[in-house]
């Protein structure tokens, strides 16, 4: 759906974005990482067609959005500026974007959504008196009127209590696992990137250091690692001797009744079984995967930006 290849831009002479490429496919929840200064606002800018390239290709659907009326019609955007009007109520704020998009029955989609942000209470007061967090869910309403196969969030969350947050999350889930529509996700909260989206991309000085799923990420150490915990601690010198005897075993060590092992891909439910058979009790045993924030903040400390 989006296919950047490439990109570069430099501004006054500073290159900003070094060449990136990375694609986004029909109903993937993208984030896009970085650290401030990295270059993702540019990149959203350039596919969205604001900003031109210095070289390179942004395209979504396999056309330039910058010249695409049509096509833009099918994105909706969130970016750091709401884009609502402070004088009109949140009611009138959606109308005016409902006919601006041609949404056909406004009422009902205007109701739908406010209900499911949690302003329909305030559906008639002027925007310029909401709060933070009421602005930026009403601009979510605001960005999704149209419905649009193609969505992209900036920073989304920021300034929402847990419950926005939540309530946030779950739209953005729903509209990908159950509408198959495709969310481009700019977001410095880890925790929340990690919980939605099923692709990354980690830009750090104007290249993307990292391009993979989530999934892959986290577990992308060189060797799986287990953290077995026998029931007695008695028995955990005498498990530790055991599994580093097992083919595949790279090593193993103690700590209490914690057996720190390291081994070679698929070997791990041989590994508890061997143990199991050899009569030491497990109290618990799991395979230890890495956050996204220690990925990410190991990528950009590794680049000496933070
Ligand atoms: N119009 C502009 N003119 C000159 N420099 C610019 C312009 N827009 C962005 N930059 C520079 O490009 C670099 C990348 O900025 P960008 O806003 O894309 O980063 P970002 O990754 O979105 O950061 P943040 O997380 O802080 O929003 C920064 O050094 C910024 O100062």
């Amino acid at each position: 759906m989006i296919d950047v290849t490439n990109l570069t831009k430099t501004f006054d002479g500073k290159a900003v974005l070094g060449g990136i490429s990375f694609r986004v496919e029909e109903g993937e929840v993208f984030g896009f990482l970085g650290p401030n200064g990295a270059g993702k606002t540019t990149t959203i800018r350039i596919i969205l067609g604001l900003l031109a390239p210095t070289s390179g290709t942004a395209r979504v659907w396999g056309s330039d959005l910058g010249r695409e009326d049509a096509l833009r019609r099918r994105v909706g955007v969130l970016l750091e500026n709401n884009g609502l009007f402070a004088r009109l109520s949140a009611h009138d704020n959606l109308r005016y974007y409902a006919g601006l998009y041609g949404v056909s029955n406004p009422g009902k989609r205007i109701r739908e959504l406010l209900e499911y942000v949690d302003l329909a209470a305030s559906a008639d007061e002027p925007v310029g008196t909401f709060s933070t967090g009421m602005m930026r869910k009403l601009a979510l309403a605001r960005a999704i009127i149209h419905d649009p196969e193609l969505l992209f969030l900036d920073e989304p969350t920021s300034g929402l209590d847990p419950e926005a947050q939540r309530l946030v999350r779950d739209l953005i889930l729903e509209l990908s696992r159950e509408q198959n529509r495709t969310v481009f996700l700019n977001s410095h909260n880890l925790n929340e990137v990690q919980r939605v989206c099923t692709k990354v991309a980690i830009l750090n000085a104007g290249r993307v250091r990292a391009y993979d799923s989530v999934e892959h990420l986290r577990a992308s150490e060189k060797a799986p690692v287990y953290e077995i915990t026998v029931a007695d601690p008695a028995t955990a010198e005498r498990a530790s001797s055991l599994v580093a005897a097992l083919d595949g075993v790279r090593s193993s060590s103690v700590d209490g009744a914690v057996l720190t092992v390291s081994l070679d891909e698929a070997v791990g439910p041989r590994v508890l079984r061997e143990l199991v058979l050899a009569g030491v009790d497990l109290a618990e045993a799991r395979r230890v995967t890495r956050s996204l924030e220690d990925v990410y903040l190991g990528i950009v400390r590794e680049e000496g930006a933070v």
